[in-house]
């Protein structure tokens, strides 16, 4: 069941490289479990993982840096050596100045060799030509990368980059950054990433998701409550997504939604989002649309209460079609779906201005509602907190007057506009984000390309409205409408390869 306040599971926390560190930090300091402790804890889970996953190993190369990233590689070695596998230890820049815990576990490797199983070389040209070898292990840099990788360090990847072998990052593929995603330089692709003590934000953030390979969280004993600086979180299907409650009794037992939406040429999108909210079990939806486009609707909408506004010549929203329609808005609980279709008539501005300014119920703004939005010097601001938009990248800019050339720029734009005009804002794309007042944020893992074909932000708006309506919070829908559109699309994939149209996410 998706909690109603949206709380991670403490797995699906996103650190950044100075939370990481400071939490690091801390649990040493103020807890008393030493960083060696830390160390061996990252690199025994690493280990079982390892060993669960790929039972044919049998020699393995370790590339390594000077920090405790290269310490979490010697414990996975110490490990693996105890199930005889052999090691080959690169140190790109020697082990003369390696951080004390990695020296401390580079003398206990030593301890541990049986049988020259161990080899060690002091520079990543000693190493050449390369033992056998069937994985590599990449202890070079990890929440320590500060600059962009170059040297011995590039060469290195480089090299690693094009081996045939499964490669297993320590902490993070190195070279990605671990609050943006952004490639620093170079950057490892991994086969797999094991990340100690929480997940970082840059693995779903940019390269992220095309370096890291299938990310297992390590936990580390790390006290929950040092995560609490914590604002950003994965939103994947591990939450169980929450079946939606049957109809009421009566049809107006599990909330009204009340959509305003279409306009001519444009009652497709009105439609589709009707239907979509229809279909996720909502007593009674009531749609307002301007009397010329009510014949379309008593053909598609059988199942809905229609009220239509203003004369038969009347095709999209205009000024006098306020009060009635805040008449209508104003006869039952629930919440308002406003956007889908409406067009960008001038008056259509002015409509969507007094409608979000008079109306306090729960509301999810899209579409076209979006673009009136945009045109507004100032926005009116939500009733206590209860608003949701849904742009794409695209009104995104447009509802923000930023540009912005990374998912990491898009996340803190995301953050800020949540935050500054106390909205839920769901920016669609790859991640979906979703971005609450608190601030908080939700990113998705998952490819969002198949929902980007017209038609489907209409669905998607239609069904997010629907769980508002039966009281969800805003980030409760928001997080509901995405996981449902991701399971129906998994169950669509087995079926047939072909994209899915819109209607079929309905
Ligand atoms: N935070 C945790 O929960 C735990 C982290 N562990 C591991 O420790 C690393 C972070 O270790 P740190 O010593 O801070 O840094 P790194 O090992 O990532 O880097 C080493 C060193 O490299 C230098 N450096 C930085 N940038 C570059 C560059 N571009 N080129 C060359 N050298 C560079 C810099 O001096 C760094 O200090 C974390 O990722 C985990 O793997 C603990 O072991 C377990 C708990
Ligand atoms: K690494």
């Amino acid at each position: 069941m998706v909690n109603t306040n949206l709380e991670a599971p403490a797995s699906h926390y996103l650190l950044t490289s100075e939370l990481s560190q400071e939490i690091d930090q801390k649990t040493i300091q103020n807890i008393g479990i030493d960083g060696f402790t830390l160390m061996e804890v990252a690199g025994k889970s690493a280990s079982q993982l390892l060993l669960d996953q790929y039972s044919e190993l049998s020699n393995g190369l370790y590339l390594c840096g000077k920090g405790n990233n290269a310490g979490d590689a010697l414990v996975l070695a110490r490990y693996l050596l105890q199930n005889d596998i052999k090691a080959s230890i690169v140190f790109i820049s020697g082990s003369d100045d390696l951080s004390e815990d990695t020296r401390t576990n580079l003398q206990l490797l030593h301890k541990y060799d049986q049988h020259n199983r161990l080899k060690i070389y002091e520079s990543w040209n000693d190493a050449k030509p390369l033992d056998t070898f069937d994985f590599v292990v990449d202890g070079l840099l990890g929440t320590g990368l500060n600059s962009d990788v170059r040297g011995k360090y590039a060469e290195a990847i480089q090299w690693c980059n094009h081996q045939q072998t499964p490669v297993f990052a320590m902490d993070i593929p190195t070279g990605l950054h671990a609050d943006s995603g952004e490639i620093m330089g170079i950057a490892l692709q991994a086969d797999h990433t094991y990340s100690f003590g929480g997940r970082k934000q840059g693995f779903y953030l940019g390269d992220g998701p095309n370096l890291t390979g299938k990310i297992d969280y390590c936990e580390l004993p790390f006290p929950n409550k040092y995560k609490q600086d914590c604002h950003s979180f994965l939103l994947d299907e591990s939450w169980n997504s929450t079946e939606i409650s049957p109809t009421g009794k009566h049809k107006y037992d599990s909330g009204v939604l009340y959509v305003i939406a279409g306009s001519e040429g444009l009652t497709g999108a009105a439609i589709m989002a009707t239907k979509s909210a229809w279909a996720e079990g909502i007593g009674a939806i009531v749609l307002i649309c301007p009397r010329g486009t009510l014949p379309i609707y008593e053909q598609t909408l059988p199942s809905i209460i229609k009220k239509p506004v203003g004369d038969r010549d009347d095709f999209f929203f205009k000024k006098k079609h306020i009060q009635k329609s805040l008449q209508i808005i104003g006869e039952k609980e629930g919440a308002l779906l406003i956007g889908p279709g409406i067009g960008r008539d001038k008056s259509t501005i002015e409509f969507v201005q007094s409608i979000l300014e008079e109306n306090s119920k729960p509301t999810l703004i899209d579409a076209d509602g979006l673009w009136c939005l945009s045109q507004l010097t100032e926005w009116p601001k939500p009733h206590d907190r209860n608003w949701i938009l849904t742009p794409h990248p695209g009104e995104l800019s447009k509802l923000t007057a930023e540009n912005f050339d990374t998912d990491y720029q898009r996340l803190q734009i995301v953050q800020q506009i949540s935050q500054k005009e106390g909205v839920t804002l769901l920016s669609k794309g790859m991640p979906g984000i979703i971005g609450t007042p608190e601030p908080k944020s939700y990113l998705t893992n998952y490819d969002t390309t198949p929902f980007a074909r017209a038609g489907n932000g209409d669905v998607l708006a239609g069904k997010i409205a629907s769980y508002l309506a039966l009281g969800y919070s805003p980030d409760t829908s928001c997080a509901m409408g995405l996981l449902n559109g991701k399971q129906k699309l998994d169950h669509l994939l087995k079926q047939s390869q072909e994209v899915p149209e819109p209607t079929d996410f309905i």
